[in-house]
């Protein structure tokens, strides 16, 4: 009774203010469920509007696992049940608390909030990295969201075995002032091309800027327009700002123009909004629209139509050259959901938007920020960009917006600028960054997490979880004046018993431990995960203080600490020329590349090992050794679109050591002298060539000059194979002629360098001739 009582006075505060409340129903499973379900009855919100995130179906009401949260992203609910008691994914919560409407409330199902922290559930399960077992993982992440639920306003806790209301969770605010400057401020823009009704459907200033900002990608948008400019809009804002709506008013005006628009996103129902506002306005408009499922279509031929993100890559794809394309317009909503090398290939598009969210759910999409915005700039598209910044969803200064910013450290920056400005690594101290010490100063905790999140493609709520709890992890930074410049998580690997390596080399899975687990189940060396390693699981420095140095000391740091503890040092990313210069330069060696792009970064990865020790430097040595030795047929095979940069950087950061000797025989060496000096042809019998190009670029010698240009003709032709068409294009050779010509004198110095005695015969012959 008293449950009900309090849930009411909760949810009508909410309805009051348009802003959401929380409810935890801490106590008893069984307990928890009696009493969310006479909340149910007792709250005016019909069942269609409910949902349960769970591991059973049990009320009336849709019902998700946790595990697809991911659904609920884009949409918007009057109640969500979040049930915690056998574990609680931080992302889940993150996308569960962004889906709750203003007016709407979330119900946390919990043990009783003082013994939560040390109940372990299914997400501690995979934080139990081996050797280390479910005992080892520790409570701390819980301990900080049970102080933020009992700290923050708008969240009510009942104790449901003492069958108290311990906070009642009210924040009595002052009515509400009827705001009437908002409704007069949406005019429609003067010279507006879409209909004045498009303009009227907004509710924010700021969303009217962004439908207006659509306008771009109608044909002939301005006088110096050419019909062939390739035109993006981007949006960006925090969860429930209005952009999918804004976009669904954009995607009816254009249909109602005659338009087809393709409208992507990482599942259907993510787009359900959008779909919303683009069948209303178009039944406001009259405009004769029919409505099946995810396919709208208008009377003046106009169509809105949802695709798969894969279909619609296809579909774009199959199109390119076509005049008209897959679509006229193609939209992508929840875009920082969607892997970059999707994204990428949806900018083949002619005309694109994206819609993404900044803060709010898997760790802000920050991919969006950090890798695509680039391939945006770099691309041939205009961009215009709107950023909204009003919430619509619920009202500003939603009380639960700032404890799930909060608690999930939506929101956490690295410190501002000019704290750090001054940084050097003579300025700097290396500390250790303790869970406990996180725990106890959020400060610290907010920097560190803010710059792995601002630096990474995807950290995720779960990721601070990681840093909290997981015993195999360790964080490590470089502080100036106590504010954090350079952060490295570290996580333990391998040392793993003769069983569990048995059971990976025969195919099982083990969480963490990806070096180990790569080199034993890809690479075939039972032995990879015996010795003891440290692997640098992400790294960054602030942006004020990049290039000075921090980031290498920072490594220097931490290997000075583990090096008589481990037997290698590990890393594994996204690969490009940069960083792998970077590891290269502080004596990590690759021993390994990814055979199939990484889904994320859309980039191959590389793994690199620097070691430690005799039994590190073995594991290391027969990896380098048959990298070497694997990598010309790669090249050719799996890796035959890698980047030509990437590859030099990548044979250049292998150890020296390991380039293989040149079992050219004499008549190898005719071969290739010929083609360098003489009229032989590269095409003949290309295999001698290869084995000479990986040699040069591992043993990477000072004494042969060979130009950027010219060894990415020896990347592209004489490893990769591809056709001289292609490669006279890429390098901007006159005909494929010349790239021949200009490949034959790229051989040239490296016959001088390694060519046998039979090789500078061939050589002088032509020479003298
Ligand atoms: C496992 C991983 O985490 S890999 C991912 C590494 N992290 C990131 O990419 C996040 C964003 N980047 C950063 O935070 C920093 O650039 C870091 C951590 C890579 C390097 O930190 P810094 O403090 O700048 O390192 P430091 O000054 O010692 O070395 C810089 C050198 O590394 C190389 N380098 C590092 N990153 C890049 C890059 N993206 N592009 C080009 N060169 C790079 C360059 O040689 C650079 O020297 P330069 O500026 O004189 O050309
Ligand atoms: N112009 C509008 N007319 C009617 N309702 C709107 C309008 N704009 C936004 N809303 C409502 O506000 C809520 C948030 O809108 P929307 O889903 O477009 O925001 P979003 O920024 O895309 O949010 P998310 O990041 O969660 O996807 C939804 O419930 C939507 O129905």
């Amino acid at each position: 009774m008293i449950v009900e009582t309090g849930a009411t006075a909760l949810f009508e505060e909410a309805t009051a203010v348009d802003e959401r409340r929380v409810l935890v129903l801490a106590g008893n499973r069984e307990r928890g469920y009696e009493a969310l379900e006479s909340i149910l009855d007792a709250l005016p919100v019909p069942i269609t509007e409910t949902t349960l995130v769970g591991p059973e179906d049990r009320l009336r009401c849709e019902h998700l696992p946790q595990a697809n949260a991911s659904e609920l992203l884009g949409t918007t609910r009057t109640v969500i049940a979040l049930d915690a008691h056998e574990g609680l994914r931080p992302n889940a919560l993150g996308k569960v608390v962004g889906a709750v409407d203003g007016g709407g409330l979330l119900v946390l199902l919990t043990p009783p909030l003082e013994e939560w922290p040390d109940r372990r559930g299914a997400f501690d399960g995979s934080l139990a990295v081996p050797p280390f077992s479910l005992d080892d993982v520790t409570g701390r992440f819980r301990t900080r969201l049970v102080e933020t639920l009992r700290a923050h306003r708008g969240i009510g806790i009942v104790d449901l075995e003492a069958e108290r209301i311990v906070d009642d969770g009210l924040t009595e605010p002052a009515p509400k002032r009827v705001d009437g400057s908002g409704e007069s401020s949406l005019e429609t823009p003067s010279n507006a091309r879409f209909p004045a009704d498009a303009y009227e459907a907004c509710l924010t200033g700021d969303q009217r800027d962004a439908v207006e900002a659509f306008e771009s990608l109608l044909e002939g948008d301005t006088a110096e327009d050419s019909e062939d400019q390739q035109r993006a809009v981007v949006l960006e804002a925090d969860r429930g700002r209005g952009k999918s709506s804004a976009a669904g008013l954009a995607a009816g005006a254009f249909a109602a123009d005659g338009l087809d628009v393709l409208v992507t996103a990482p599942r259907s129902r993510n787009a359900a909004e959008l779909f919303d506002r683009a069948g209303e306005l178009l039944g406001t408009l009259e405009a004769d629209a029919t409505i099946d499922g995810r396919t709208i279509e208008t009377g003046s031929g106009g169509r809105v139509r949802y695709l798969e993100p894969a279909t619609a890559v296809e579909r774009i794809e199959s199109a390119a050259g076509d005049d008209r394309g897959p679509a006229d317009i193609v939209i992508v909503d929840e875009a920082a959901a969607l892997p970059v090398s999707v994204l990428e290939s949806l900018l083949a598009a002619d005309r694109v938007a994206f819609a993404t969210t900044i803060h709010g759910y898997e760790g802000a999409g920050r991919g969006f920020s950090v890798r695509f915005r680039d391939r945006l700039a770099e691309s041939d598209h205009e961009v215009i960009e709107r950023t909204l910044v009003e919430p619509i969803r619920y009202a500003a200064g939603d009380p639960v917006e700032v404890w799930a910013f909060r608690a999930l450290l939506l929101d956490a920056r690295p410190p501002v600028e000019p704290l750090v400005a001054d940084a050097t690594p003579e300025t700097v101290a290396y500390r250790s960054l303790e869970p406990d010490d996180l725990l106890a100063d959020d400060r610290l905790l907010r920097e560190a997490f803010g710059l792995l999140v601002l630096a990474h493609y995807r950290t995720e709520p779960n990721d601070l979880a990681r840093l909290l709890d997981a015993p195999n992890l360790e964080a490590r930074a470089l502080v100036h004046d106590g504010h954090v410049v350079s952060v490295a998580l570290l996580a333990r690997e391998g040392n793993l018993p003769p069983e569990t390596r048995a059971m990976m080399y025969e195919g099982g899975r083990i969480r963490g431990n990806m070096l180990p687990d790569v080199l034993t189940s890809q690479l075939r060396d039972e032995a990879a995960g015996e010795s003891a390693g440290l692997r640098v699981v992400r790294i960054a420095t602030h942006h004020a203080a990049r290039s000075r140095g921090l980031g290498s000391h920072l490594l220097e740091r931490v290997r000075e600490e583990f090096e008589s503890v481990v037997d290698w040092l590990g890393t594994g990313f996204g690969a490009t020329p940069g960083l792998l210069e970077f590891w290269r330069e502080n004596g990590y060696r690759t021993v390994h590349v990814s055979t199939t792009r990484n889904d994320a970064s859309g980039e191959y990865s590389s793994l690199m090992v620097a070691p430690t020790s005799d039994a590190g430097r073995k594991l290391h040595d027969r990896h380098a050794d048959w990298f070497a030795r694997r990598f010309p047929v790669l090249c050719t095979d799996a890796l035959s679109d890698l980047e030509p940069d990437v590859a030099r950087a990548v044979l250049r950061s292998v150890d020296a050591d390991a380039a293989p000797e040149l079992g050219l025989s004499a008549h190898d060496w005719r071969v290739v002298a010929g083609a360098a000096y003489g009229p032989g042809l590269f095409d003949a019998d290309p295999g001698p060539f290869r084995d000479l190009v990986v040699r040069y670029f591992v043993e990477n010698p000072d004494d042969v000059d060979l130009t950027a240009r010219e060894e990415r003709l020896l990347v592209l032709r004489a490893l990769q194979g591809r056709p001289w068409e292609a490669v006279a294009d890429r390098l901007e050779y006159h005909s494929s002629g010349q790239c021949m010509r200009a490949l034959g004198g790229a051989f040239c110095p490296l016959v001088d360098k390694y060519g046998s005695d039979a090789a500078l015969e061939v050589r002088e012959r032509f020479l003298e001739e």
